[in-house]
């Protein structure tokens, strides 16, 4: 498999495979058998998997070959649902697609709880998107500004064939601003752009409409005898005017459970979400709960968690210092629980059309608009919150999540169903640890 063994401070080290071109032309196969031979030792249990893990309607694989580049075989998350959201008097069964156990029984926990307590309340504040083009220019300011300011009707004409369709849905470029910021880089302006994108999440309608900026501004300059160079023209998905909030509140009293008193479990919900304001190391594992129902919602929906992850941490930090995404306060008795967050997501557009379990998802969801949706996604991650914080401050985390895991504690100690049906009922009333989930098996098959 590897060319040669070679000696590296006492230890012997396997060079690397030699480097391949063309990969990117060979079949399927062909590249699967090249893996096979420079990756695995010619171990063809490998392939196995890998074919295993194919769509037997050969229509379907390819759709899924053809979402991106080198697809050698499906990598399956499992679809959920999480039911019993009632979202602004309307009942919601939440699709989720995520690795983690007792993600989705905390949903549907948080769902149920609030359910009983009036719901979510969840409100669009502002929807929108915004991109810019990165430019050098190192002459006179006044000379720039004056520039711009006389381009500006050009510019926007510039991109009417672009924009018409948009137009038409009542999106489009919206305005345009020259920011300075040679303060910070020596000769550093951008044109900052913001745009409506009705449904779409818009990425690549921004970019279009940013290199045709681009293009014009550069035309401009030169007819101008202005020395400005286009660095690049891309999106920001840093985006806090695409911003959505969603709430619950509800007397203190209505908190009280058989296992806690509503008063006492409100006021420690609210320091723990104080914590979280006041201590960056709590925020991260805070906000990562969160992230656990948001990420969920935004994959069962085809949407883009790396461009939602990276503005949402964005705006986490907006102060300058990374803080809770959620909020907490007790007023005249009454438990007030809140989020807020940047969401640019879609309902049409990317995968939204093309992944057929995208399709379900969407059809679930009754076929949201891309507010609506922001508004069951900001919900997904509210509900989150909450399970976990009402966990960490009562039961502990521990108690629930392993009660969920322990399933995959049993799959990797390969039990039986027989086995897995006597663990379950042992651990009811005992708490799971992996060390007491191995014993147990071992204690079953010795007897
Ligand atoms: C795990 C529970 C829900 C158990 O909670 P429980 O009270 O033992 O649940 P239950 O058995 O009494 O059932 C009550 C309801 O919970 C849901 N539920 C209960 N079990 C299931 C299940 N198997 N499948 C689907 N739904 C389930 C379901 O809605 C059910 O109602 P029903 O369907 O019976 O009418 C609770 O302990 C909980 O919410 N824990 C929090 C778990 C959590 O947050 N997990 C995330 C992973 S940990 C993490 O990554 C984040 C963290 C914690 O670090 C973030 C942070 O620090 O802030
Ligand atoms: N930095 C980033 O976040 C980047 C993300 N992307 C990717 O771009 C994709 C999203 O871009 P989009 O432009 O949204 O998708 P897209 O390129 O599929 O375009 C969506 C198109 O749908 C049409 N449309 C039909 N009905 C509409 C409606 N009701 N509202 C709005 N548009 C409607 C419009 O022509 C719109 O431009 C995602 O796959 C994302 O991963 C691409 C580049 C950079």
């Amino acid at each position: 498999m590897f060319d040669k063994f070679y000696l590296c401070k006492d230890k012997f080290v396997r060079t690397m495979p030699k480097p391949v071109t063309g990969f990117s032309k060979l079949s399927k196969h062909q590249k699967i058998d090249w893996l096979i031979t420079h990756y695995f030792n010619k171990d063809e249990s490998f392939k196995d998997i890998l074919l295993a893990y194919w769509n037997s309607s050969q229509k379907l694989q390819q759709l899924h070959d053809e979402f991106i580049e080198n697809t050698i075989s499906n990598f399956y998350l499992p679809f959920s649902v999480a039911p019993n959201f009632l979202i602004n008097h309307r009942l919601f069964t939440i699709p989720m697609v995520i690795e983690e156990s007792s993600v989705v029984a905390a949903a549907s926990n948080a769902a149920k709880f609030w359910m009983d307590r009036g719901g979510f309340e969840a409100e669009v504040i502002s929807t929108t998107k915004n991109g810019q083009v990165h430019f050098n220019y190192y002459g006179e300011k006044e000379t720039i500004f004056e520039f711009f300011n006389t381009i500006k009707p050009e510019l926007f004409k510039s991109i009417v064939p672009l924009e018409a369709s948009m137009k038409k849905r009542g999106g489009g470029l919206l305005d345009m601003s020259l920011v300075d910021k040679t303060e910070a880089l020596e000769g550093y302006f951008y044109l900052h752009c913001t745009f409506e994108t009705a449904d779409a999440m818009g990425a690549n309608f921004i970019n279009s409409c940013l290199e045709q900026l681009a293009k014009t501004l550069k035309e401009q300059a030169e007819k101008n005898s202005l020395p400005l160079e286009i660095v690049m023209s891309i999106l920001s998905n840093y985006v806090p005017e695409c911003l959505v909030r969603a709430r619950v509140s509800c007397k203190v009293d209505a908190l009280t459970t058989p296992e806690f008193e509503g008063k006492q479990f409100a006021e420690k919900f609210v320091r723990a979400v104080a914590i979280a304001h006041n201590e960056p190391r709590r925020a991260v594992t805070h906000n990562k709960g969160i992230m656990n129902g948001i990420d969920a919602v935004i994959l069962a929906t085809g949407n883009d968690f790396r461009a939602v992850e990276a503005g949402i941490h964005a705006y986490a930090s907006k102060n300058g210092t990374y803080t809770s995404l959620t909020h907490a306060q007790i007023k005249d008795d009454i438990f007030h629980f809140w989020i807020e967050v940047p969401l640019a997501i879609g309902t049409v557009g990317g995968l939204t059309s093309l992944h057929p379990l995208v399709k379900v998802a969407l059809a679930m969801l009754q076929k949201p608009k891309a507010t609506e949706l922001m508004k069951i996604i900001a919900v997904a991650g509210l509900a989150q919150n909450f399970a976990a914080i009402k966990s960490l401050v009562t039961t502990g985390i521990q108690q629930g999540h392993m009660k969920m895991h322990l399933m995959n504690i049993l799959n990797q100690l390969e039990a039986t169903p027989a086995e897995k049906e006597l663990a379950v009922n042992h651990f009811k009333d005992t708490t799971v640890t992996h060390s007491a989930a191995i014993n147990y098996i071992k204690s079953l098959r010795e007897n």
